[in-house]
C-alpha cells in the first residue's frame, strides 16, 4: 500500500513539502524495488528521479533503494524514527550511534537528549515534535498525539496513516524507553517522602511503552538495555531479516508489558503498605528469570529459579540475591537446601555453624571459635553431613576453610567430607581460594544475612498461601518453668538453642541438644512420640543431661514422648503448652526431676 505523506523540513532533510510516496511495509519495499531499477547514491545523500536532495544528513551505511511511480519521487525507505526516553542511560551512546548510522532520526526527552549530544549525535527534543514544553515537573513530556499517534498508527491502515498526516504527525517505528527507578527510590534508606514516591511514578513512559507494543506489527519497543544489541543487528541494520524483525518485535512486546506489569506491581505494594492493612485484596509478585535449571526435584522435571523483584525484598539479602564465587551451577535442591541452611544459621546470633540435608539442619553448633562450631556440627551426625550444605554465619577464614577442605569422616577416615554448597556471609581472600581447592564441583556462596522475615508465600494447587514468615526469635519469647525442678543458667542457653533449631525442622520437631551443640533431632514425623525416638537414637550416650524441645505441645506424656525423654537422661524440656494433658507432662517431668519450660509459642513448618 502507498500513500501520501507530506513532510517539513527537519534539519537533516532539504526537501520541504516534497510529496514522498511511502510504501508503509518497508520488507515489502525493498523486496519489491530490489528487482527494479535499484541504485546506491553518495554517502549522506539521498535524492529522488531527478537528482533533487531529498535528505542530506544520511550516514553512510543507509541503503537507497529509487523506483519510479507516476510523477512523484519515490523514496522506498522512508525515514526512520526513534524515540528514546531513558531513566537507566546504560549502553545509550552504543544504540544512538548504532541508530544514527542506520539513518535513523532519534527524538528524545531533556535529560536523554542531553545525553545523545554529548555523545556527538543528532537529535530532536521531544518538544519539537509534540510543539509543548515538558511541563509540570516532567509530568507530561511525550504525553502527546504527535507522540502517541506515531507510535499507534497501523501503517497498513490507509485513514490512520491519512488521518496522522493530516495532523502532520510522523511515525514514530522503535521506542525505548525506562521507567523511572521506582523501586530504588522508595526502598532507598532513609525512605523518601510519601509525596517524593509518588513523583517517581512513571507516566508517560508506560503510556508509550504499551502502545508501541500494541503495534508491534509496525514498531519496535526495547525496554532493557540488554537487547540493544539484538535490535540493532536484527530490526535497525539496513539488512535485516523481515520475519526475523518480526518476530524480535513480538518477543520485545512481551518484555515490555512484563517491564510494565513489575512495575505497577511495585507501585501498588508500596502504596498498599501506605494505605492498607492486612492481606492485599488482591497481589501481584514480580519475578525475573535468573536462571534456567538443569532440572527440578527431579531430573524429569523443567525447573527455572527467579527472582523476587517486589518491594519486600529490596534489601533483604539471603540466598537468592547471593554471588557464587565458585563450583558448579546450583540446582532446584541446592537452591531449597542453601535456603534452609542460612536462614537457620542467620538465626543463631553466636558464631555458629549449621549443616543441612534435604532442608533439615543434621549439625548445628554455637561457640565464639567458628572453626569449632563446624568441627561440632559435623561431628554431630557426619553420615547425614556428608552431602550436605554448610551455612556459617561469620566470614570464613583460611583455617576454618583448610578444616572444611580436609575434615574426614570419623566413620570412614578414608574419605574426605563432601558438601555440596558453603554459604556464609563473607569470606577472606585465603578462605576462598583454600576452599576452592576443595573441589571444583564445591558451590562457595556469599550472601547477605537473613533471618526468616518478611512474607512468605507458598503454592497449592490452584493458589497460594500467604503467611507473614515465622521470625520469632528466642528473645521475643516468654520461657515460662512449669515444673518443681529449676533450669541452670546453661539448661536455659541450652533450651534457647534448641529451641531456635526446632523452628527450622519439619514438624513434628524435636531437637535435642547440649552445650550449644545439636545431639539429635526427630523431623517430619507423622506423630511427636516417633520423632522424640529418632532424636533419643541419634544423640545416643550424649543424651544424658541434654535438653529438649518440641515444636507443639505434647498430645500425650506417660509412656509417651516426655516419659521416653526423662528416661533417655534429658534434663530439661520446653514445648509451647497448651494440650488438655499439659499437667501430665508437668507430673512426669516433677516424678523424674525433669525441668519443663513452657514457650506460649509453637514452632510448625510444614
Ligand atoms: N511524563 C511524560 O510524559 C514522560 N515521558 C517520558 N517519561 C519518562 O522520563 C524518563 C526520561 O527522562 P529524561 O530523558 O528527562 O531523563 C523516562 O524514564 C521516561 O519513562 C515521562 N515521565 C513520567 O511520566
Amino acid at each position: 500500500m502507498a500513500l501520501v505523506s507530506r513532510r517539513t523540513a527537519t534539519s537533516n532533510t532539504c526537501m520541504d513539502n516534497l510529496g514522498i510516496q511511502v510504501q508503509s511495509d518497508m520488507r515489502m519495499a525493498t523486496r519489491a524495488f530490489l528487482g527494479q531499477k535499484s541504485r546506491s547514491l553518495t554517502p549522506g545523500t539521498v535524492r529522488n528521479q531527478t537528482g533533487n536532495c531529498l535528505h542530506s544528513n544520511a550516514p553512510s551505511r543507509i541503503p537507497i533503494i529509487l523506483g519510479v511511480s507516476s510523477r512523484r519521487a519515490v523514496l522506498t525507505m522512508a525515514q526512520k524514527r526513534a524515540l528514546i526516553s531513558l531513566s537507566d542511560k546504560a549502553d545509550l551512546e552504543t544504540l544512538v550511534k548504532g541508530l544514527h548510522a542506520e539513518g535513523y532520526e532519534i527524538i528524545s526527552t531533556g535529560g536523554t537528549a542531553a545525553t545523545i549530544e554529548k555523545a556527538g549525535v543528532p537529535v530532536k527534543k521531544v518538544e519539537d515534535v509534540t510543539g509543548f514544553p515538558e511541563m509540570l515537573d516532567g509530568r507530561v513530556k511525550t504525553l502527546h498525539p504527535a507522540v502517541h499517534g506515531g507510535i499507534l498508527a497501523i501503517r497498513d491502515n490507509k485513514q490512520h496513516m491519512e488521518a496522522i498526516a493530516g495532523h502532520k504527525i510522523q511515525p514514530i517505528d522503535l521506542v525505548v524507553v525506562n521507567l523511572y527507578p521506582f523501586r530504588k527510590t522508595v526502598t532507598a534508606t532513609p525512605e523518601p517522602a510519601f509525596e517524593m514516591g509518588v513523583e517517581n511514578i512513571d507516566i508517560g513512559g508506560p503510556a508509550m511503552i504499551r502502545a508501541a507494543a500494541k503495534n508491534m506489527a509496525d514498531v519496535c519497543v526495547v525496554v532493557d538495555p540488554a537487547d540493544y544489541i539484538e535490535l540493532l543487528a536484527k530490526v535497525v541494520a539496513s539488512g535485516a531479516d523481515a520475519k526475523e524483525a518480526a518476530e524480535f518485535r513480538k518477543r520485545m512486546a512481551w518484555k515490555a508489558f512484563q517491564h510494565c506489569s513489575s512495575y505497577d506491581s511495585q507501585v501498588s505494594e508500596w502504596l498498599w503498605s501506605k494505605v492498607g492493612s492486612g492481606p492485599a485484596p488482591t497481589m501481584t509478585v514480580p519475578l525475573v528469570l535468573d536462571q534456567t535449571l538443569r532440572y527440578g526435584e527431579n531430573p524429569h522435571q523443567k525447573a527455572a529459579f527467579y527472582k523476587d523483584q517486589s518491594l519486600r525484598e529490596a534489601t533483604m539479602g539471603g540466598v537468592a540475591t547471593s554471588i557464587v564465587h565458585w563450583g558448579k551451577e546450583m540446582s532446584y535442591n541446592n537452591y531449597l537446601d542453601a535456603d534452609a541452611a542460612y536462614q537457620c544459621v542467620c538465626d543463631y546470633v553466636e558464631p555458629s555453624c549449621v549443616i543441612v540435608k534435604h532442608t533439615n539442619p543434621c549439625g548445628v553448633a554455637t561457640r565464639q571459635d567458628l572453626l569449632e562450631a563446624y568441627r561440632l556440627a559435623v561431628r554431630a551426625d557426619p553420615i547425614s553431613a556428608f552431602g550436605g550444605i554448610v551455612a556459617f554465619n561469620r566470614p570464613v577464614d583460611e583455617a576454618l576453610a583448610k578444616e572444611i577442605r580436609e575434615f574426614r569422616s570419623p566413620n570412614d577416615n578414608e574419605t574426605r567430607m563432601f558438601y555440596e554448597i558453603v554459604i556464609a556471609p563473607g569470606y577472606t581472600p585465603e578462605g576462598l581460594e583454600t576452599l576452592k581447592g576443595k573441589s571444583k564441583n564445591l558451590r562457595i556462596l556469599e550472601a547477605k544475612p537473613r533471618a526468616p522475615s518478611g512474607l512468605s508465600l507458598r503454592q497449592v494447587a490452584g493458589g497460594w498461601l500467604s503467611q507473614d514468615a515465622d521470625s520469632l526469635a528466642p528473645e521475643e519469647v516468654t520461657f515460662t518453668v512449669v515444673s518443681e525442678a529449676k533450669p541452670t543458667s546453661q539448661q536455659l542457653e541450652d533450651i534457647k538453642f534448641a529451641w531456635r533449631c526446632v523452628k527450622h525442622v519439619k514438624s513434628n520437631a524435636i531437637t535435642i541438644a547440649k552445650d550449644g551443640k545439636l545431639l539429635g533431632m526427630g523431623s517430619g514425623q507423622p506423630n511427636r512420640v516417633n520423632s522424640v525416638r529418632i532424636a533419643i537414637e541419634k544423640s545416643a550416650s550424649e543424651v544424658e543431661g541434654s535438653v529438649l524441645a518440641s515444636d507443639a505441645f505434647f498430645p500425650f506424656s506417660w509412656g509417651d514422648s516426655v516419659e521416653l525423654a526423662c528416661q533417655a537422661g534429658v534434663k530439661a524440656i520446653v514445648h509451647p503448652g497448651g494440650s488438655l494433658r499439659d499437667q501430665d507432662a508437668v507430673d512426669c517431668c516433677n516424678k523424674y526431676g525433669v525441668v519443663l519450660l513452657t514457650s506460649g509459642v509453637r514452632h510448625f513448618r510444614h
